[in-house]
């Protein structure tokens, strides 16, 4: 069954990016793929994506399949989507999934939208759900708008970190050589036991790879291979690259990849998963003012020592005083981390107005937003106790927000005269700041907590 729009046109969105910046050698590889890159009239190459989506993830122990397992409260299936849809020059999008969990892809797509994704239904092997993908791209499918691409990239679905340039350096390296695949090297020594459990022999680990994903093949090699191979490769095979050598004396160009390549097997792997994503999305924080930049010291201090205890986080500052306009600067799509400090007024109005804009300005539908409301308040001249009082509405009011995908907390901060104790609560501020980002924890929602 098929999913989106088909045919030649590509939609020009695709999703949202997390990745760093193309590098030279990436460019230089552009213009053969990219529609923005190529020469007028030269021709491009066609390349689609088979995912095998349709297993049962029987090592990771859990009654969902790993593809739908939510991480970050969004299913695996989805990154590793949002992964390839950034490549707009793939021109197709296979998902291969068995048929009981048709409609709740279907519902992913939906719901995350995603483009360009087709759905084909699995087989009992993942060769077998490799090769109905396949099937589904080959010429003469009856009623199917899909066409047959130069070159195919085969992705596992529970493999949901990798960028555009090593799909790229797959597709290059597989139009010249006929296939290619990431690999990386060994962690743990290959050993072959004999058949009394004893050592036989081990393999020189610095002579061998593991075999990852991206891989990507002319598409006539593979599928030439899929279809001379026999039942017991359908059935008990793990490479693709070996049917390609061993049915079409293909020798895959081997490309070594980054260690996010990795696949997603065990429940510890969710949890590396989450950790790697929330690093990356805790990268960007826009710090939202009640007053002008710079007019205010106490912000300015606060941006500074954000600046200096967060290494590698980028902080920019925006004012909240023009509302409705700058808020629309920020680009929702990089950044879901805001911290509003809350100067002039004394109680969380601001925090609140910025909150509105968001949800107006249509946020991202990816990940939940954290926004940190700051307070300062001089303990020596009032009790944070009271300020806590006049602040408890927060709670109601995140409670609300959860369900919009806002993750609210409170922080109140010693706004001392002393200039070293005003450092030193600034600095505490910093780190609640930096754990409530990094941790994203809906059980803290509403909490207010005192630096
Ligand atoms: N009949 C199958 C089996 C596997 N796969 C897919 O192939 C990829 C890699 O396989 P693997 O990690 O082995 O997944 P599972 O078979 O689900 O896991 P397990 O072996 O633990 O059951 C996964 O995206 C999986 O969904 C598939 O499309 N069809
Ligand atoms: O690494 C791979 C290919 O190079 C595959 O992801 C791997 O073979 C899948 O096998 P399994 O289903 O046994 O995990």
């Amino acid at each position: 069954m098929e999913q989106g729009p088909r045919g030649g046109s590509r939609p020009a969105e695709p999703g949202p990016c997390l990745s760093s910046p193309r590098g030279g050698e990436q460019a230089a590889l552009v213009p053969l793929l990219s529609a923005a890159g190529a020469e007028p009239g030269s021709r491009m190459l066609a390349v689609a994506a088979v995912l095998p989506a349709g297993g049962c993830g029987e090592r990771m122990g859990v009654p969902t399949p790993k593809q739908f397992c939510p991480v970050l409260e969004r299913p695996l299936i989805s990154y590793t989507l949002q992964a390839m849809e950034r490549a707009c020059w793939i021109k197709d999008i296979i998902v291969v999934v068995t048929g009981e969990n048709m409609e709740a892809m279907e519902n992913i797509i939906k719901k995350y939208k995603h483009k360009r994704i087709s759905l084909v239904e699995a087989g009992v092997t993942r060769h077998r759900s490799i090769f109905n993908g396949l099937k589904a791209l080959a010429d003469n499918q009856p009623n199917s708008r899909l066409s047959k691409p130069e070159v195919v990239i085969i992705h596992d679905a529970v493999r949901p970190f990798f960028e555009e340039d090593i799909l790229l350096k797959v597709v290059t390296a597989a139009k010249e050589h006929g296939a290619a695949g990431a690999v990386r090297p060994l962690v743990s020594t290959v050993i072959s036991p004999s058949a009394d459990g004893c050592l036989d022999h081990s393999l020189e680990r610095a002579r061998h790879r593991a075999s990852e994903m991206p891989q990507a093949f002319l598409f006539d090699v593979i599928y030439e291979a899929y279809q001379q191979c026999s039942d017991y490769d359908l059935e008990f095979g793990t490479e693709c690259l070996q049917l390609a050598l061993k049915y079409c004396h293909i020798k895959a160009k081997l490309v070594e990849g980054s260690p996010d390549l990795w696949k997603v097997t065990y429940k510890r792997d969710l949890y590396a998963a989450e950790s790697i994503i929330k690093e990356r999305i805790s990268q960007e924080i826009c710090i939202v003012m009640d007053t002008k930049e710079n007019e205010e010291h106490i912000s300015h201090l606060l941006e500074e020592v954000l600046k200096t205890e967060l290494n590698h986080i980028h902080v920019r500052s925006q004012a909240l005083y023009n509302a409705g306009s700058d808020i629309q600067h920020i680009n929702l799509e990089q950044c879901y981390n805001f911290v509003c400090v809350n100067v002039k007024e004394p109680d969380f109005q601001e925090t609140q107005k910025l909150m509105s804009m968001l949800e107006e300005s249509n946020f991202s539908i990816l990940y939940s937003i954290v926004v940190v409301s700051v307070h300062f308040l001089d303990f020596k001249l009032s009790s944070p106790s009271q300020k806590m009082e006049s602040l408890m509405c927060i709670r109601e009011f995140a409670k609300k927000m959860k369900k919009r995908k806002i993750l609210l907390y409170g922080l109140i901060i010693n706004y001392s005269q002393d200039e070293q104790k005003l450092q030193e609560s600034l600095r505490q501020g910093a780190i609640i700041i930096a754990a409530l980002i990094k941790e994203r924890n809906s059980a803290l929602i509403g909490q207010l907590l005192v630096a």
